[in-house]
């Protein structure tokens, strides 16, 4: 997670004072991505098995034209091939040139009789001269911003270098790879092995970094194949100095800031975990083929039973039964399928099946066994396929969450009405207000959406819906939230009753109920309305009554600001806290029309905060 402040300056406005920006560590290394090295060097990338050892199927290498090319990546790939290649980018090299014999390294007929008699098929004549790529070597000399490695490779005489991005790789790394996709302008590689790797002493203009491969820190067994994480195998400090690298790109190349203007990237802060410390997963899985819907087979109408009667008869659960009887287990052997259940294979569009997640915390470890051999067991009970929730929950002394009363009934027992989330239907949830966290802390893990979250940041405690934003790495949060306020820097000019927050994007109310004590009046706004609701009762469970949130988009803010309000922009700071998306372009006019006295603009994704 970016935390840049003192945003870039407005079209139109002076040019901001050079500020500090800092990167927070802490995000799911999306956040979000190896096998036994062909040579030496253990990877981790993809397992290479020996040829006897299994058929050897080359799929064909895909071509696929994208539809825009993503700027970010486009920067990178120049800064590696040198700008003096960009005409090659507007005249990018056809289909043809790209997945032409004479492109990639050949098999020769041999190779293919070979492949042939190992897999037991019959050479057919026009099988002679078919060309499949196999894999060949790359040396490594970038890394994109999405912290995959770069590699140059020669295409043909028009395009003596082409760009292969291959994950798990670093500047320096010697591999093997085989190339599985091409776009317009560079192509992917799957990571074979590493032949020789990264050194420390390997910088240039392209990559000015030092790093060394360390793989003894790799903590997750599937670093490497899922396509979560990108750096467990650097040190920390180094993968510290990598998030920065790329905030410093992201200013000098994105920013649009003359290059007086752009500030400082101080260093990143550390997440005070490196492990177990992600809150929040929502791992996935699909319907195997044959359970999906057209392959079911068709429906008979089927006299209608008890559930009782079905159970009595071994059918199981009415849910079981819709499937007309292929679930049956009456005196039928049913077919196990065993369902991948987590997250995207890099390299390939097919799920991992993740047991465990290291960076997740030991309550979601602890709750995933049960609920992936559910999901396993009933996996005839879905109509398709589904992402499954796991939210790290502090236990509360008594149960929070109450069914609904009457209005005098809730508010005799000091309970406020919340609206329900936009995923659940059911009635208004009644929260008690007398929060007590069970002592000492016990974690729990929660899956339903519609359940409440309970989690603390120093002293003040944050409920919200399971289905809803908070941010992901708990351990993160005080250090976060105080370097918030240290960058708000309030000077002894603004008068102690006339200081104002208005905080945009606020969620269920962090920074508004972190900060408040330093503000003479808060407001928060969100467009989520059961976030609001909670935001609400989050100030008056933590007895905060210098706050007041409103439900509605962060675009109409400043109406409400200026005209209910009354709030002066001199008198006023700003944090503005949006999705990855960025913020909308109205809302940054408003703000520029507005001239708070400081912004602080908290960012997961630094390339969307430009404008
Ligand atoms: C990155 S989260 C930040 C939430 C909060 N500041 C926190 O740290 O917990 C962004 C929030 O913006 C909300 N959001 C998205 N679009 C919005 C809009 N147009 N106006 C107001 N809020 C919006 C989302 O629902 C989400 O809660």
């Amino acid at each position: 997670m970016s935390v840049p402040h003192s945003p870039p300056s407005p079209a139109g406005q002076p040019p901001a004072k050079k500020g500090k920006f800092a990167t927070v560590d802490g995000d799911f290394k999306e956040e979000a991505a190896i096998t036994e090295p062909t040579q030496d060097v253990p990877v981790q990338p993809r397992q290479r098995q020996p040829a006897q050892a299994k058929k050897t199927k080359v799929k064909p290498i895909r071509y696929k034209k994208p539809v825009a090319v993503d700027p970010v990546l486009k920067h990178d790939i120049l800064t590696v091939l040198g700008w003096s290649q960009l005409p090659a980018w507007t005249n990018p090299p056809s289909e043809a040139a790209l997945l032409g014999p004479r492109t990639w390294p050949k098999r020769g007929p041999d190779d293919i009789k070979r492949d042939a008699e190992i897999n037991g098929e019959e050479l057919k004549p026009e099988d002679a001269n078919r060309w499949e790529f196999t894999e060949s070597e790359f040396k490594v000399v970038g890394l994109t911003s999405h912290g995959d490695g770069i590699a140059v490779y020669p295409l043909d005489s028009e395009t003596p270098e082409w760009a292969i991005i291959i994950p798990f790789t670093l500047p320096g790394d010697r591999v093997r790879a085989r190339v599985t996709r091409h776009a317009q302008y560079h192509s992917y590689a799957e990571p074979l092995g590493i032949i020789s790797e990264s050194s420390e002493t390997v910088t240039s203009s392209a990559f000015p970094l030092q790093i060394k491969r360390d793989n003894s820190l790799i903590g997750c067994k599937y670093f490497g194949t899922c396509a979560g994480c990108q750096y467990q195998s650097l040190p920390y400090e180094q993968q510290l100095a990598l998030k920065r690298w790329v905030l410093q790109k992201a200013m000098k190349n994105f920013s649009g800031l003359k290059p007086e203007e752009i500030p400082d990237v101080k260093e990143t802060i550390p997440s005070p975990s490196q492990y177990g410390y992600r809150t929040k997963i929502t791992p996935h899985f699909d319907l195997p083929k044959q359970l999906q819907p057209k392959r079911r087979a068709p429906k008979k109408p089927a006299p209608v039973k008890s559930e009782e009667a079905m159970i009595a008869e071994g059918t199981g659960s009415a849910a079981e039964a819709m499937y007309n009887g292929q679930n049956s287990t009456n005196g039928q052997v049913q077919e196990e399928f065993d369902v991948p259940i987590g997250f995207e294979e890099k390299c390939r569009s097919r799920l991992l099946d993740i047991e465990e997640c290291p960076i997740a915390t030991p309550a979601i470890n602890k709750a995933m066994p049960a609920a992936r051999a559910d999901v396993k067991k009933n996996i005839r009970d879905y109509k398709k396929g589904a992402t499954l929730l796991f939210r790290d929950c502090l236990v509360v002394e008594e149960d929070d969450v109450k069914p609904s009363t009457t209005e005098e009934q809730d508010a005799a027992k000091g309970e406020v009405s919340l609206v329900p989330t936009k995923k659940s239907k059911k009635a208004p949830l009644q929260l008690n207000t007398n929060v007590k966290l069970k002592q000492p802390e016990e974690h729990i893990c929660v899956s339903d959406h519609s359940k409440t979250i309970t989690e603390r940041v120093g002293d003040i405690i944050f409920q919200f819906p399971a289905g809803s934003f908070f941010q992901n790495n708990a351990s993160i949060l005080r250090p976060l939230t105080d370097f918030v306020r240290e960058q708000i820097e309030l000077d002894a000019r603004e008068k102690e009753e006339d200081r104002y927050l208005v905080d945009a994007y606020c969620g269920s109310g962090l920074f508004s109920l972190t900060l408040a004590s330093h503000f003479t009046k808060v407001c928060g706004i969100e467009i989520d309305p059961a976030s609001i609701a909670y935001a609400n009762h989050n100030s008056t469970i933590n007895s905060i009554t210098n706050v007041e949130f409103h439900s509605g988009a962060s675009e109409t803010l400043f109406d409400a600001v200026t005209k209910d309000l009354k709030w002066a922009g001199d008198k006023t700071t700003l944090i503005v806290d949006p999705p990855r998306k960025g913020c909308d372009a109205g809302f940054l006019k408003q703000v520029v029309a507005f001239l708070p006295r400081r912004v602080v603009y908290v960012s997961c994704n630094v390339h969307t905060s430009k404008s």
